[in-house]
């Protein structure tokens, strides 16, 4: 809310006592690199005054910390948090993050507008600011069953909403480049505004007519190389350090003091478990920080830079004018949150209990087939066949091609090969499809797992060496209303519910944090290898990211983006 331009004056010029003063600190101001000494004094939620002494009716001791402005991730699908966005705003405001910019297209996938209606509702409540941009592949392409589909009109509805930036990440990059009509469409609806990319491997002259279409940003460049070719072309890089995609290594050596105000930082998709073990972007800080990245870059990017891609201009800095999202640390290396104000309100365990409740959506999104152990047959009189390939720590898979000779017409996982079963099943009552295949990366040795979160169309996911476990474990999916179930020998082993869309948990996030270590335990009690089985399982269904992935409509070889089988 607009403070009255006169409180904004007379408590910056000191005639008054401003609302709130932090007394005693330092501001790092990220422009010159250098640190000001003196208060902030805060009037509602704008910084009024800096560099001063200033009386306040409130005030609060910082002395001895440093402030920087409050933190911004510049690309996240909250679903992927597994908890609901009140629960990611507890979870992770603490840690310094003020502003979410989000993708609601995970739940977009489930059930239409009403899962972006459902974010909108949730942004006017959090502490933080979430912000979000609409989705713009719902689904991410024809070669998947998802549970909706949304056009431009849709989107052009919601364009004006407060909390909305722009449109979201254009995946279907085969789509823009191949003119489909309805990419197109949506383009043009959003053109001259901001429009968020995903282009993994896209370079040279298909590269340029991608951005020159209009496409601001990244978030999937895997490798320096990469992501310099999309710097120099002006896309604003965005580093990624999710549960799965863990770019952070490869592209941090790019970002330094000249690079840092078109660099950003994002997670993209990061889990309860992984915020708690290691943090969220205060991670991403304290490593790049370890590995000598200069300390004004690193906040930079979490914070100026961001709010200058994403046209957030009433924050990124402590100045007057700015929203007053304002983190006290007491070492800028360690960064660990010792005050966090969010538009000028202390992220506090009061602050969050005075939230107003969302009512959840989704209940009883999966509507998915019976299945048997038959069900997850894999018919064929052919040797060869085509194996999705993990990559650890990444969502690009290997299109591997294996001799996997049929027995009585039929082909069985192998765990002596590292080869399991992988299967979707259509679980938004469409069409009942089911599709199977196979997938070497997970160290599956006995049983199955599964998961109706599947990106981006949420169908199950279960891989498996027994086809009795995997469709114990699908049939467990249903029953729970969606999550992640590990079963073993007709036994389901641990299981997390995700009853939001088949996506998020309405429990606490702690509680979700100690589901997923049981789920993990049970995993690699199961010989799993992986340190984030779910979440890489949850992406080997994405047909808009290279090589070879699965849907309920077949395997999809994404390099020629066409269904083989
Ligand atoms: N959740 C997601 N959806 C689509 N593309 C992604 N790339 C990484 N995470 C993704
Ligand atoms: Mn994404």
């Amino acid at each position: 809310m607009a403070q009255p331009l006169s409180d904004l004056i007379a408590q910056g010029r000191g005639l008054v006592p401003a609302d709130l003063v932090l007394r005693g600190g330092q501001v790092l101001d990220l422009v010159t690199g250098e640190t000001i000494p003196g208060d902030v004094a805060i009037c509602g939620d704008t910084i009024v005054g800096i560099g001063a002494a200033y009386e306040g009716r409130e005030v609060l001791d910082v002395s001895g910390l440093t402030l920087v402005p409050g933190f911004i991730d510049t690309h996240l699908h909250i679903e992927s948090s597994l908890v609901t966005p009140l629960e990611f705003d507890r979870c992770v405001c603490p840690r310094g993050v003020t502003t979410a910019i989000c993708d609601p297209h995970e739940i977009a996938n489930v059930i239409g507008v009403e899962g972006i209606d459902y974010f909108l509702e949730a942004a006017t409540r959090t502490v933080m600011d979430i912000r979000v941009n609409l989705s713009s592949c719902v689904p991410s392409t024809e070669m998947e069953t998802a549970g909706a589909r949304i056009e431009a009109e849709a989107l052009v509805a919601l364009k004006d909403h407060p909390q909305v930036i722009g449109l979201a990440e254009m995946m279907n990059y085969p789509g823009v480049l191949m003119q489909d009509p309805g990419v197109l469409a949506k383009l043009e609806a959003f053109r001259g505004g901001h429009i968020d990319g995903h282009a993994p491997l896209l370079s040279g002259k298909d590269l340029n007519a991608y951005i020159a279409a209009g496409i601001r940003t990244e978030h999937e460049a895997t490798s320096a190389a990469e992501a310099r070719e999309k710097l120099q072309k002006g896309m604003r890089v965005l580093i990624r350090e999710g549960s799965v995609s863990k770019d952070m290594v490869a592209l941090s050596p790019l970002l330094s003091e000249r690079t840092s105000p078109y660099m950003c930082l994002c997670t993209d998709d990061r889990n309860p478990l992984d915020i708690a073990e290691q943090g969220h972007l205060d991670h991403m800080i304290r490593w790049m920080i370890g590995q000598g990245i200069p300390v004004p870059a690193a906040y930079r990017a979490a914070s100026l830079s961001a709010a200058e891609a994403f046209g957030l201009k009433d924050r990124g800095q402590i100045a007057p004018g700015k929203r007053a999202d304002i983190v006290a640390l007491e070492d800028l290396a360690e960064c660990r949150a010792r005050l966090v104000l969010a538009g000028g309100r202390v992220a506090s365990a009061e602050a969050f209990a005075a939230r107003e409740e969302v009512a959840p959506v989704g209940r009883g999104s999966v509507r998915a087939p019976k299945v048997t152990a038959a069900s997850f047959r894999a018919t064929s009189n052919a040797a060869e066949t085509h194996v999705i390939g993990i990559l650890p720590g990444k969502i690009l898979t290997e299109h591997l091609i294996e001799e996997v000779p049929p027995e009585g017409g039929e082909k069985r996982a192998d765990p002596g090969r590292d080869l399991a079963k992988v299967a979707v099943v259509e679980r938004h009552g469409r069409n009942g499809n089911i599709a199977v295949g196979f997938v070497r990366g997970f160290g599956l040795q006995r049983g199955a797992i599964a998961s109706t979160v599947c990106h981006d169309h949420h169908n199950i996911v279960a891989v498996g060496v027994s086809e009795a476990d995997m469709a114990l474990a699908a049939t467990r999916l249903s029953e729970i209303e969606g999550g992640f179930v590990v079963a073993e020998g007709g036994t389901v082993l641990a299981e997390l519910a995700l009853p939001v869309a088949g996506l998020m948990s309405l429990e606490p996030f702690e509680t979700v944090e100690a589901r997923l270590k049981d789920l993990r335990a049970a995993a690699k009690g199961l010989g799993v290898v992986l340190d984030e089985p779910f979440l890489q399982l949850a992406f080997i269904a994405l047909p808009v990211i290279p090589a070879l992935k699965i849907t309920d409509r077949g395997l999809v070889d994404v390099e020629a983006f066409e269904i083989i089988g």
